[in-house]
C-alpha cells in the first residue's frame, strides 16, 4: 500500500466486532529496516525495561495531567503523517508513539488502553509477526484467558482499532515462542499467502509502534514565580 491516498474502508476487518482495519503491507521492507535501525540506535536510557518487554516513549510521557509534548524526529514522524492522511482520528494528528520490543516468548498482559488517548489505536509491526488476542472483560476483574478472537499482525502491517475494540474488549499477547494460526484469527484472509490456516509460525523479535493521539498536551514552561 505504498500509493496513497487509499480508501480505508477497503481494509475493514468485517469478520471482527467493530471496528478494525488491517493493512498487510503498510510499510516497505526498506522502511521496516530503517525503523529498526533508528530504534536500536537510540541511547540506552531511552529504553524502559519491564519484566517481560522493553519500551520507548516518543512525543512525551502520557499522564493524567497532560503530556509535555516533545518533538518527534523526522524518521518517525513520517509514519505519523502517513497515518494522519488515513483520517482515522477525527482530524486529530497523532502525537505519541510507544515502541514495544518483544523477544520470542515475551508478551503483554490483558488490558485496555484507557482514557489518556483519543480512542483509536494504530499499530505498525516490524521484525516479526505476532498474534494479538481479544478477551471479554470479567465482572470481578479475574483474568479470562481464552481469547474470543485474534488478529495476526504481520511484519510491516498496520492495525487500527476503534469503538468496542478500543473501549470494551481487553487485548493481550501471549508469552509464546510460536503461534498456531487457528480458527480464532479473524483477518487471516487479509494476510499474505505465507500465513495459512493451521500453520505454526515461529516468532522472531518484534518491535511495534503504537501510534496514538494524546489530547491533553502542553509545551514545557518553567515558572520561576514573580521575578520583578
Ligand atoms: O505491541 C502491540 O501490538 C500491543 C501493544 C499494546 O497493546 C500497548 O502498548 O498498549
Ligand atoms: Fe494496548
Amino acid at each position: 500500500m505504498n500509493s496513497l491516498p487509499c480508501n480505508i474502508e477497503d481494509y475493514r476487518v468485517i469478520t471482527a466486532p467493530e471496528t478494525a482495519y488491517y493493512i498487510s503491507d503498510f510499510i516497505s521492507e526498506a522502511e521496516e529496516k530503517a525503523i529498526l535501525s533508528s530504534i536500536y540506535a537510540a541511547p540506552k536510557p531511552k529504553w524502559t525495561q519491564l519484566s517481560n518487554r522493553r519500551l520507548q516513549n516518543w512525543g512525551g510521557i502520557p499522564h493524567t495531567n497532560g503530556m509535555i509534548a516533545e518533538t518527534i524526529p523526522p524518521w518517525l514522524d513520517k509514519y505519523l503523517d502517513k497515518i494522519h492522511k488515513l483520517d482515522v482520528m477525527d482530524g486529530k494528528r497523532p502525537n505519541h508513539v510507544l515502541v514495544n520490543e518483544y523477544l520470542p516468548g515475551q508478551g503483554i498482559m490483558p488490558h485496555v488502553d484507557g482514557s489518556l488517548f483519543y480512542p483509536t489505536i494504530t499499530t505498525i509491526s516490524a521484525g516479526s509477526h505476532i498474534v494479538l488476542n481479544f478477551l471479554e472483560p470479567t465482572e470481578d476483574n479475574t483474568i479470562n484467558t481464552s481469547p474470543l478472537f485474534s488478529f495476526l499482525l504481520e511484519p510491516r502491517s498496520l492495525l487500527i482499532l476503534q469503538d468496542k475494540l478500543y473501549t470494551h474488549y481487553l487485548h493481550c499477547i501471549e508469552e509464546l515462542k510460536e503461534d498456531l494460526l487457528d480458527g480464532s484469527i479473524v483477518n487471516i484472509n487479509m494476510c499474505s499467502d505465507k500465513y495459512v490456516r493451521h500453520a505454526t509460525v515461529t516468532r522472531d523479535t518484534r518491535v511495534s509502534l503504537t501510534i496514538r493521539h494524546v489530547p491533553k498536551t502542553s509545551s514545557f514552561k518553567i515558572h520561576l514565580g514573580n521575578r520583578r
